[in-house]
């Protein structure tokens, strides 16, 4: 009966340390509470949990109870056989040990623990041992019931220890899965961050951007994409052809529109190409598209990245700087410099392939009369015209029509089989300008003589071959106008050269081809600038830079000098104005008047229109005349001059020495100086002669209260000859050579008013 009821309450208690087991969640106040059980349940002294390692052949201390538990906890020994555990371990079974003084095989640990009994039972796990539970007390030994309820309580103890430790990996694992979650929601996070930094960023380019997949289908658009393209979303997943491009099938390389994804795949490398896409307004708009390799981590491709560029307007810049470089604003026909290369390439081919070439070149027949009289809106509208019948007559592809200015057209008959051919256009043309133009309800007749060079016979340049059409075409004025001549060697004579001069320079007058230089007069005395002497020169489109001496007898002689002396007069008075606004140092300008301006009878009102236009005084304009013109002038002369000096204007006689040089004259006219021609100037250091003519030149001038200038001053030698002779009014080279304006503002600002050295002004 005892031992039954002792027995049950060792149940009693087993229930009550498994319930307590439970509650514990952590390993090691389960292992020491394991042992407190086994001291109750059994009442022993002491007891010990031990796990077994049969692999690594250890036993393991995992806890004691009471004091010993500080001591063990953690001791792992070997399992050497003889081992109470080990002996345990090897028969699966409980040990008693009711005298352990006597058994050999116990360890240090029980001999210095001083117990008597011993009771030994497995842990089994799925059949194994896998631990011990370990009893001992001083005095009784263990009997059955205390064997009984050890198996009992390690059994259960089993279970409640791998529920404890699954709940502990449970927990462990939990606690794991909760750390990799927040890391991942912790990357999640980062990752939406750098996207939304990065679609911010990429938004932010104000060009459309692409990102296209290997299998075409965009992965990407930024802001500027989806607004040009009319995207929906930023990544559609839809293919870039539809897209993009709007249409169901791929784009192909021998398309217009080529597939960036194939070239870059095949280059390998940044493929820049151009496309057409329509806007949003469905306006064709032409686009650079800038496509890169889209590399992955392991540095293969994994698509492409196109970058847009609207080049549309930087196309028609470059198309309006084209259309203006090489086509006529008017007519729109090919301009000069376009004709003379598609010239110089069918002279090319011409000489490769041994066949002829015609050039054509038309001036319409008094043309000018249309203009003065109609106006020239009306003169424009006519050459528009004109141009439209001329490029109906030449329709064949390698022919060109150009405009070479005013009222003149060239055409470039790029094969031809006989000189025939080029007289039969020639004709067809002449023919063509038959019907009359009919423009703001005037009826217009006109007509056009047309010159003819032929290659290779009349030249094997364009440049050569333009000028003998040139020539011709003065011929074809010359056999009465409305006709066509052939170039012939004859017409390349002095005769023609004058001729076609005459015709230059008429037209350079109407575009603007003459510009003015200018030399300074220098009083020696105080290095001031006392004027400015205006001299003209021809910026001629293909002789280059005319010097006077070529053009202006010719002027005289055909009557131009009258407009281009009208020229030379207000563009020079406008300018010294320019200059005193500018506010340089007051200085006059001198104009050479030539015979013919003054037998012209309109001289007065001419200088009063350009002094009055420019808003020069009278008397910063000194007019340079010839003795010539004092020695055939009449009475008329004379009044003109006596107008022009009430008005204030200074008259100067040119190249002095060189005419009568008659006192009489001198007395007789208004004359304010004299100018000492420069014949008398180079060589007044070596020939007395020279020096004393020029002495008394200057003597008689101051007599008569004129002021006298030397020209032609070369020298320092020749500056000090004069000086000595009291001539203090010079001009040549060795103060300046003729200048554009513009390089003089320098000087003056530097010298304002001080002349410091020679031959520095420009
Ligand atoms: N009716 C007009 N005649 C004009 C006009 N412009 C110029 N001309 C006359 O043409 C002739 C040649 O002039 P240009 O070639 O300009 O020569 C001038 C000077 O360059 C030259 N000169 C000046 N200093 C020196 C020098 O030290 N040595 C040197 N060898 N030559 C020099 O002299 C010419 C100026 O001469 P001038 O008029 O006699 O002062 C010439 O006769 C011009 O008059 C025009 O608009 N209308």
């Amino acid at each position: 009966m005892a031992n039954l009821k002792r027995y049950n309450d060792g149940l009693f208690k087993l229930d009550l340390w498994i319930r307590r087991l439970l509650t514990i969640g952590e390993s090691g106040a389960l292992y020491t509470a394991l042992c407190d059980g086994v001291c109750d349940i059994v009442g022993a002294g002491t007891a010990v949990f031990t796990t077994i390692d049969i692999q690594a052949g250890t036993l393991t201390y995992m806890a004691a109870s009471g004091g010993w538990n500080a001591m063990v906890k953690g001791l792992a020994v070997p399992m050497k056989s003889g081992n109470l555990c080990a002996s345990v371990v090897a028969c699966g079974t409980p040990l008693r040990i009711d005298r352990i003084s006597s058994r050999a095989d116990s360890c240090e640990l029980l001999q210095v623990m001083d117990m008597d009994a011993a009771l030994l039972v497995p842990v089994l796990e799925e059949g194994r041992v896998t631990a011990c539970l370990s009893a001992f007390r001083v005095g009784n030994p263990f009997d059955q019931i205390d064997e009984q309820l050890l198996q009992q309580y390690a059994h259960t103890a089993a279970m409640v220890l791998r529920t404890v430790h699954l709940m502990v990996d449970l927990r462990r694992h939990a606690a794991m899965l909760e750390e990799e979650n927040d890391e991942r929601t912790r990357a999640e996070q980062k990752l939406a961050e750098t996207n939304v930094f990065l679609n911010s960023v990429v938004d932010g380019v104000a060009e459309p951007m692409v990102v296209v997949g290997l299998d075409r289908r965009v992965i990407m658009t930024n802001r500027a994409a989806r607004d040009f393209f009319q995207i929906a979303e930023a990544g559609s997943d839809e293919a870039c052809h539809r897209l993009i491009h709007h249409r169901d099938t791929p784009c192909v390389r021998d398309e217009g529109m080529r597939c960036p994804l194939l070239d870059v795949r095949t280059a390998k490398r940044p493929v820049i190409a151009t496309q057409e896409h329509r806007d949003r307004s469905g306006d064709k708009r032409v686009v650079e598209v800038m496509t890169s390799p889209l590399l992955g981590s392991d540095g293969t491709a994994i698509g492409i990245i196109e970058a847009f560029r609207d080049i549309t307007d930087r196309r028609q810049a470059e198309e309006t700087i084209r259309q203006m470089a090489y086509y006529d604003s008017l007519t729109g026909l090919p301009n000069r410099r376009l004709f003379n290369d598609r010239l110089r390439q069918s002279l090319a081919l011409a000489q490769r392939s041994k066949r002829l070439l015609a050039v054509l070149f038309l001036d319409l027949d008094r043309f000018k009369l249309i203009n003065d009289t109609l106006g020239h809106a009306v003169g424009d509208k006519l050459l528009m015209q004109v141009a439209k019948r001329l490029k109906g007559v030449c329709r064949r592809d390698g022919d060109t029509v150009a405009r070479q200015g005013g009222d003149e057209f060239i055409i470039n008959l790029s094969v031809i089989s006989d000189v025939k051919d080029a007289l039969k256009v020639a004709q067809k043309i002449i023919d063509s300008l038959r019907t009359p133009f009919v423009i703001d309800g005037h009826e217009l007749f006109i007509t056009t003589s047309i010159g003819i060079s032929v290659f290779p016979y009349d030249g094997r340049t364009s440049d050569a071959l333009v000028k003998n059409a040139d020539f011709a075409m003065y011929r074809a004025k010359e056999q009465g106008r409305n006709n066509c001549q052939l170039y012939t060697p004859e017409m390349n004579s002095k005769a023609f050269e004058r001729l076609s001069l005459e015709n230059d320079l008429r037209k350079g007058l109407e575009r603007e081809e003459l510009v003015l230089y200018y030399q300074p007069k220098v009083n020696v005395d105080d290095g001031q600038i006392s004027c400015m002497e205006a001299l003209v020169r021809w910026q001629h489109p293909t002789l280059g830079l005319v010097p006077p001496a070529r053009f202006i007898p010719l002027a005289e002689e055909t009557g131009l000098i009258v407009p281009l002396g009208e020229w030379v007069l207000r563009t020079a008075c406008r300018q010294n104005r320019e200059w005193q606004k500018a506010g340089y140092p007051p200085m006059q300008v001198a104009v050479n008047i030539s015979p013919r301006q003054l037998q012209q009878g309109s001289l007065v009102e001419v200088v009063e229109r350009a002094l009055s236009d420019s808003g020069l005084a009278p008397r910063w304009l000194v007019l340079e005349v010839t003795e010539s013109i004092m020695m055939d002038g009449t009475e008329s002369t004379l009044a003109t001059f006596r107008v022009l000096e009430r008005m204030g204007i200074h008259i100067a006689i040119d190249d002095f020495g060189t005419g009568y040089s008659s006192l009489h004259y001198l007395k007789k006219f208004p004359i304010h100086a004299l100018k000492i021609d420069r014949s008398f100037i180079r060589d007044i250091t070596t020939n007395p002669d020279d020096e004393a003519i020029t002495s008394a030149v200057i003597t008689m001038s101051k007599g008569l209260n004129l002021k006298v200038v030397a020209e032609g001053v070369e020298t320092v030698e020749q500056l000090e000859v004069l000086r000595a002779l009291q001539c203090t009014h010079m001009q040549g080279h060795l103060f300046s050579r003729p200048a554009p304006a513009e390089q003089f503002a320098p000087v003056f600002g530097r010298a304002a008013g001080a002349y410091l050295g020679f031959g520095t002004w420009c």
